[in-house]
């Protein structure tokens, strides 16, 4: 099924494809000298069964393969939603001094041979004044000047808690963030303390990265009995089953697979509604039962 016309509206009134294709995990390369074929071939054959959304980064080093992508499947540009990211660093602040955000996109546009991406995220929260030369609400300034001209429709974050979300909304910004991707999924309902209603509160879309969870780190886990049960009862597999809980949150799954099959039924979770006892029970169960897989300390630089 295509997903043409499943969308999430942003705050600013933009829309946003309801499922994202990734290219980190699994594609993930350390630079970007060579070309992934594999991952170009998946990519169009993705983009051909109608993903319309395509989540990338700078530290995937995948931009030449998406932009080849897209060139090769022959869809046109506005009819693609394609996501980039600046990255600060992970965990620790002993890297990067490299390009700010507004170098680094510009520098990313090229590689993608693209003229503006539609969404640009911070990747991490990790930056101070000290590490970088500019704190987290210079960087946002970056992204409003990439948003102002036009180089990036909608701007975000990534990984952020709510103390650094609070002090770019604190800045009187001219452009607020519109996502914060997060991992989420029913073994995580918060990456960090309230941050999920926060951002709602706040008109920010949580974007899951991680959804399936349950299925690869998490399997074995409580939910097993569960998903398999749900899987019968709606004629779907479990990752659907999984996909759909989390759209049902009011969140945007971002999933990836290197398998057509898989890619497929990626698509095809808008022809069934979890009803309100089998949404809660994943909910529940989920909860009883914790699985982080990314950025599993968070430090905070305050
Ligand atoms: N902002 C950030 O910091 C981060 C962003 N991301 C983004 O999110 C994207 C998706 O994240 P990811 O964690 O991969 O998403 P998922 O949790 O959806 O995991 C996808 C992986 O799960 C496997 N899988 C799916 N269903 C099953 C199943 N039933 N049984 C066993 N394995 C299964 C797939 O394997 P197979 O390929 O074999 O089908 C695939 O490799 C990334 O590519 C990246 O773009 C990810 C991490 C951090
Ligand atoms: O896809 C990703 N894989 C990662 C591993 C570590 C930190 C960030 C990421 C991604 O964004």
């Amino acid at each position: 099924m295509s997903l043409q016309g499943k969308f999430f509206k942003l705050a600013n009134g933009n829309t946003i494809p309801a499922v994202g294709y990734g290219t980190g995990t699994k594609w993930y390369k350390t630079s970007n000298d060579e070309l992934d074929n594999t991952l170009v071939d998946t990519l169009v054959k993705a983009i051909k069964l109608g993903f319309n959304h395509i989540d990338g980064a700078e530290v995937y080093h995948t931009d030449f393969e998406i932009g080849k992508a897209i060139e090769k499947s022959g869809v046109a540009r506005k009819d693609i939603f394609i996501t980039n990211k600046y990255w600060p660093g992970g965990n620790s602040l002993e890297k990067n001094n490299g390009p700010n955000p507004y170098e680094s996109l510009k520098a990313s546009l090229k590689r993608l041979n693209l003229d503006y991406v539609d969404l640009y995220l911070i990747h991490t929260p990790y930056i101070t004044k000290e590490s970088h030369g500019f704190d987290i609400v210079e960087a946002w300034k970056y992204l409003e000047q990439l948003q102002d001209e036009g180089l990036a429709k909608n701007i975000g974050v990534s990984n952020f808690a709510v103390a650094d979300l609070q002090k770019i909304l604190d800045s009187n910004p001219k452009h607020k963030p519109v996502v914060n991707q997060i991992e989420f999924s029913a073994y995580l309902q918060n990456q960090t303390p309230e941050i999920v209603e926060f951002s709602s509160k706040n008109g920010i879309l949580i974007e899951a990265y991680g959804p399936s969870g349950p299925l690869t780190k998490g399997k074995g886990g409580p939910l097993d009995p569960v998903l398999e049960k749900l899987a019968k009862k709606y004629n779907k597999s479990e990752g659907q089953i999984l996909l759909r809980w989390v759209l049902q949150r009011g969140v945007l799954p971002v999933t990836t697979s290197n398998k057509e099959e898989r890619i497929k039924s990626f698509l095809d979770i808008f022809d069934f509604e979890l009803d309100a006892s089998d949404f809660k029970e994943i909910s529940e169960v989920g909860k009883t039962h914790t699985v982080r897989q990314f950025f599993t300390e968070y430090k905070k630089f305050d």
